[in-house]
């Protein structure tokens, strides 16, 4: 049994489950409708405060290491009043699990260390050592609507995914819960929801309750074979902008897939095909110019591909993650169980004439 990447994950996994706890409080104030028109957007309080949880935790045990992430501070020190509700945030949000937070260091000290470790996210990334990207707020568009979204984190070595972990507090904790749109219905209740879904390289992706209170073990989880393409179920972006949804119904069609689409929010898509809920993530390019970015898929590459899944451009290459902050050398993603990813992009390819 290999421990390689064992302290990683452990940490990988508390401080997604710390900065979550951060984004369920935002999510919640949102959701009951209290942030007015006046305040400052949601996603951004969200996406600051748990961008500088999980950071503060990276350095604190990997000081070495360098971050790519989503967002930086300068509009912070612009926005007193923003920075001290992001600081507010931050400051009370703890792991129950007093051993646990002291693992991830305790959070950040002050207010200004807090903006000085949100601008520590400013890594070209690239091909050489060790990198770990950070999405806080992956699917805004659904954190929003009250529906799904993803705290994301994976490490890169030398351009590879090594180690991927996804928080996904609207998901089902029900591995076999049924896939079912979720494009967002306002829910209030974290009842019988959330769920963390980690991958670690050569090791297999495992799922288990997201919390609160200290992680439990997880469960192995597998990509479902898919026996029959009529009834199998694929998955795509809610937002037309960022999928190209005309493109993935032909496909589907060539494929004889008869079930519509689940349109569903974030990095929950890669968890969902990764536990068998659905059986094929589709991502098809909406422009010429868009470059699809490193931490909305890192995590999610390595989780499905660990459970028995294929993920690659619209090509068919592989998702190259060692090119710096953006996948520059890739169109779209396309994920689905290794047995017929190769059917799968042989229609991708007809239909997008590649
Ligand atoms: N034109 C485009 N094509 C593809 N993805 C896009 C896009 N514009 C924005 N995105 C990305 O799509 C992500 C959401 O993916 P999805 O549609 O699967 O929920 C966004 O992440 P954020 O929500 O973190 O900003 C953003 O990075
Ligand atoms: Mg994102």
């Amino acid at each position: 049994m290999t421990t390689l990447y064992l302290r990683e994950l452990e940490i990988a996994q508390l401080a997604v489950q710390r900065a979550a706890q951060l984004t369920k409080r935002v999510f919640h104030e949102t959701a009951k409708g209290t942030v007015s028109k006046d305040d400052a957007s949601p996603v951004t309080i969200g996406d600051f405060g748990a961008q500088a949880l999980i950071i503060a935790a990276l350095r604190h045990n990997f000081p070495a290491d360098a971050v790519v992430a989503e967002e930086e501070a300068a509009p912070l020190r612009a926005d007193p009043a923003l920075r001290d509700r992001i600081w507010e945030l931050v400051r009370s949000t703890k792991l129950e699990d007093v051993g646990a937070e002291g693992l991830l260091g305790g959070g950040v000290r002050d207010v200004d260390a807090m903006l000085e470790v949100i601008d520590r996210g400013g890594s070209k990334g690239g091909r050489v050592g060790r990198v770990w990207a950070i999405d806080p707020i992956d699917g805004t568009k659904g954190f929003l609507r009250g529906g799904q979204y993803a705290v994301c984190l994976g490490l890169l070595v030398d351009g590879d995914v090594k180690v991927g972990v996804l928080g996904c507090p609207n998901l089902p904790v029900d591995d076999a819960a049924p896939l079912t749109a979720d494009i967002g219905a306002n829910q209030t209740d974290d009842e019988g929801r959330g769920v963390l879904f980690s991958a670690v390289v050569g090791q297999g992706a495992t799922s288990r309750p997201l919390g609160p209170g200290a992680l439990k073990e997880g469960k192995k989880i597998a990509m479902k074979a898919v026996t029959d393409m009529a009834s199998a179920s694929f998955c795509e972006s809610v937002e037309a902008g960022h999928s190209n949804q005309s493109d993935s119904a032909q496909i589907a069609q060539k494929l004889g897939i008869t079930k519509p689409s689940v349109r569903m929010d974030s990095q929950a898509k890669y968890g969902s095909i990764a536990r068998g809920a659905g059986d094929i993530y589709l991502r098809l390019p909406t422009s010429k110019t868009y470059q699809e970015k490193i931490w909305d898929h890192a995590a999610g590459d390595l989780i499905v591909r660990e459970a028995g899944g294929q993920v690659t451009d619209t090509t068919g290459a592989r998702l190259d993650f060692g090119v710096g902050r953006t996948l520059a050398n890739n169109k779209g993603v396309v994920a689905a169980p290794a047995a017929v990813h190769g059917q799968v992009i042989k229609a991708v390819r007809e239909v997008l004439k590649l």
